[in-house]
């Protein structure tokens, strides 16, 4: 396969967001979800998004993929409104997007290596032949012998999953990457190895990252900045690392997961 059948175009805008939403609402029958939600993210950065369960965190991604339809508001991608885009461009836009999924949604039915390379082959941007030596350089990327493409992922433990996982999300070299729950079952360091995986290979790949983590952990390991959803609205936003100490009452006893604090009253009334 050359290069050109995976390489993103280069489309960063300057001085425009990768991504940027703007009063973003969204109700499912009576339940106001997203109620005017604004998100920057700049090239090449990585976003965390926090909440509660429930919050809204993946309507917020699913909107950006454009699974879900908001009610109101923009979503940008590169300065493109993405709701307004006609299907071949929201096509194209699809195949600059990276997803690993929160219980990883790997095929059982299909070696690991076809997992890897499901999108290319599926859209015939890659020859059999060549996706397997493509599968076997992504997956030493994520520190997985080239062996491993042939086992079912039913053989794998959960951190080999996870693995696979990130290997087929960065398969096709996109430009902006979801990461759902990346660390979800996994022990704390195996979580840790996941988190440094995702961080090399986004800076590897100068992708932007937008990744929904309740791990506090690994959302200071692999943010530069974390969002707060509450309430349907974004009511923190600033550096990863502050978390469990930004001055917010509300985002600290959710960083540091307090019983007492402005969430818990809220819950009592
Ligand atoms: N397709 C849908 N139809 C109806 N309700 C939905 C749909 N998708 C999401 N919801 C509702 O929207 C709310 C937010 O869901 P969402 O999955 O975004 O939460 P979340 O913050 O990702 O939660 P968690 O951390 O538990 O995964 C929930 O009440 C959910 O039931």
């Amino acid at each position: 396969m050359t290069d050109q059948a995976i390489l993103s175009p280069p489309v960063a805008v300057a001085g425009v967001p990768k991504i940027r939403m703007r009063g973003v609402r969204k109700a499912f029958g009576a339940k106001q979800v997203l109620d005017g939600v604004d998100i920057d993210v700049d090239a090449r950065h990585s976003l965390v998004i926090l909440g509660g369960s429930g919050s809204g965190k993946s309507v917020t991604i699913k909107s950006i993929l454009g699974l879900i339809e908001p009610d109101e508001g923009t979503i940008e991608v590169d300065g493109r409104d993405v709701l307004r885009m006609g299907w071949r461009e929201r096509e194209a836009l699809g195949d600059r997007i990276g997803m690993l999924f929160q219980n990883g949604a790997l095929f059982d039915s299909l070696p690991v290596w076809e997992n890897v390379c499901f999108k290319l082959l599926a859209q015939k941007r890659i020859t059999r032949a060549k996706a397997r030596d493509h599968a076997a350089e992504v997956l030493a990327q994520v520190g997985l012998a080239g062996s491993v493409g042939d086992l079912s992922p039913a053989e794998l433990s959960g951190g080999m999953q996870k693995r696979v996982a990130l290997a087929r999300a960065i398969a096709a070299r996109p430009d902006i990457i979801f990461f759902d729950e990346p660390t979800t079952g996994l022990d704390p360091i195996m979580g840790a190895v996941i988190d440094g995986l995702i961080v090399d290979c986004v800076k590897k790949l100068g992708a932007t990252a937008v990744s929904i983590t309740h791990d506090m952990a690994s959302a200071r390991r692999i943010g530069d900045t974390a969002a707060m959803l509450h309430k349907g609205r974004i009511v923190w936003s600033g550096p990863a690392g502050a978390l469990g100490h930004t001055g917010n009452a509300l985002v600290d006893q959710f960083a540091n997961g307090e019983r007492e604090g402005p969430i818990q009253m809220e819950l009592r009334r």
